[in-house]
C-alpha cells in the first residue's frame, strides 16, 4: 500500500482554471479530504499582512492579565469572547486541553432578520484595532471556504452552491488560540488540544506559529501535519460527515506538546458551519445498498448544540 500522504492544492486551479483544472482540483480535494481527511492549499489569496496584523492582535490579547481577559468570559457558552485556561475538554474526556482561547462570530449588518439567531461578538476596549482586522479575517476565510465547498459540490455532482448556500449568514466561527509554555501546575495528563474531530463542515487553518498538530490515518497511525508559511490547512468535520454518509468521513486530530523547546503556539482555526436552521440531511447519491443511510435529518443548530454540552462549553 502506497504511504498516505497530505495533498497540496492550488486554489488558483478552481477559481481561475478551465474547466479540466476545476475538475481536477474538485476530485483531488474530495480524494484528500477520503484519503486522509487534510488537503494544504497554495493561491487562496488571503493577504499575509491579514495573517500576521492577526496573529500580531491576538498575541496582545492572551498578554492581558487573566482579570481582563475574563472580564469578556462565559458568554452564550462561550461561542463568543473569551474563554479561559483548560475549560475545554475534548468529547469523553475530563482533563481540560492546554489552552485559552477567543471566538468571533458571524456579524450581520443591523437590522438582519438573522440578527437574534447569532449572540453578538464581544470586543475588548483594550484593543480597539481588533474588530476590523478579525473580520476582514473572517470575510476572507468565508470566501476561501464558499470557493473550496463549490468544488466539492462539483464532486459530488450537486448544483454549484449546494454547499456554499449553507454558509450565507452561517455561524461559522474564527477561534483564535493561544497554547502557552508548559510549566509544572499544568496537569501531566493533558495535551494541548487532546484528539477529537471538529464539529462542522470544513475547517480552515492558516499556518500556526509553531509546529504540534497531528492526524490520526485510517490506519490509526498520527501523523504530523505541516503548513508552511502562506499556506492554509483544510480538514474535514463532523458535519460534512453527516451529509455525506460518512464517505467523506471527519478525520482525527489533537496537538501535542512541545518536546524540544518549550514554546508558546497560537494558530487560528475556521470552522465552517451553515446556517442554525439549515437541514443536515444525507445526499441521496452518498445512500448505496453498502452504505445504506447512517444519520437521520437535524438542523445544524441542534446538532451544534448537542456538541457543545459534550465538550463542556454549554452545560445542559
Ligand atoms: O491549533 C491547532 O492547530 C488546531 C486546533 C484544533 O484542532 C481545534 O481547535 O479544533
Ligand atoms: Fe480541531
Amino acid at each position: 500500500m502506497t504511504k498516505p500522504f497530505i495533498r497540496t492544492l492550488n486554489l488558483k486551479d478552481y477559481t481561475h482554471g478551465d474547466s479540466q483544472s476545476r475538475q481536477a482540483f474538485s476530485e483531488e480535494f474530495a480524494a484528500g479530504l477520503k484519503d486522509i481527511g487534510f488537503i494544504i492549499l497554495e493561491g487562496h489569496g488571503v493577504d499575509h499582512k491579514l495573517i500576521d496584523k492577526n496573529y500580531e492582535l491576538w498575541e496582545k490579547l492572551f498578554s492581558m492579565d487573566t482579570e481582563t481577559k475574563q472580564k469578556y468570559e462565559g458568554i452564550d457558552g462561550g461561542q463568543r469572547g473569551y474563554t479561559g485556561f483548560g475549560k475545554e475538554h475534548a468529547k469523553n474526556r475530563t482533563v481540560g486541553d492546554l489552552k485559552e482561547f477567543w471566538h468571533t462570530g458571524q456579524e450581520l449588518p443591523h437590522g438582519h432578520p438573522l440578527t437574534s439567531e447569532y449572540p453578538s461578538n464581544v470586543w475588548p476596549d483594550e484593543i480597539p484595532e481588533l474588530r476590523k482586522n478579525a473580520l476582514n479575517f473572517y470575510r476572507e476565510l468565508e470566501r476561501v471556504s464558499r470557493n473550496m465547498l463549490e468544488a466539492l459540490a462539483m464532486h459530488f455532482d450537486l448544483r454549484k452552491d449546494f454547499f456554499a448556500d449553507m454558509l450565507k449568514d452561517g455561524n461559522s466561527i474564527l477561534r483564535s488560540i493561544h497554547y502557552p509554555k508548559l510549566d509544572e501546575s499544568m496537569d501531566p495528563n493533558a495535551i494541548r488540544a487532546a484528539e477529537h474531530e471538529d464539529i462542522n463542515l470544513i475547517t480552515l487553518l492558516v499556518e500556526s506559529t509553531a509546529s504540534g498538530l497531528e492526524l490520526l490515518t485510517r490506519d490509526g497511525e498520527w501523523m504530523e501535519v505541516k503548513a508552511e508559511k502562506g499556506q492554509i490547512i483544510v480538514d474535514a468535520g463532523d458535519m460534512l460527515s453527516r451529509i455525506t454518509n460518512e464517505v467523506i468521513p471527519a478525520t482525527t486530530h489533537r496537538v501535542v506538546n512541545p518536546v524540544g523547546e518549550n514554546t508558546s503556539r497560537y494558530s487560528m482555526p475556521f470552522f465552517v458551519h451553515p446556517y442554525s436552521s439549515c437541514l443536515l440531511e444525507t445526499i441521496p447519491a452518498t445512500v448505496t445498498k453498502d452504505n445504506p443511510e447512517k444519520y437521520p435529518a437535524i438542523t445544524a443548530g441542534d446538532f451544534l448544540y448537542e456538541r457543545l454540552v459534550e465538550i463542556g462549553l454549554i452545560k445542559a
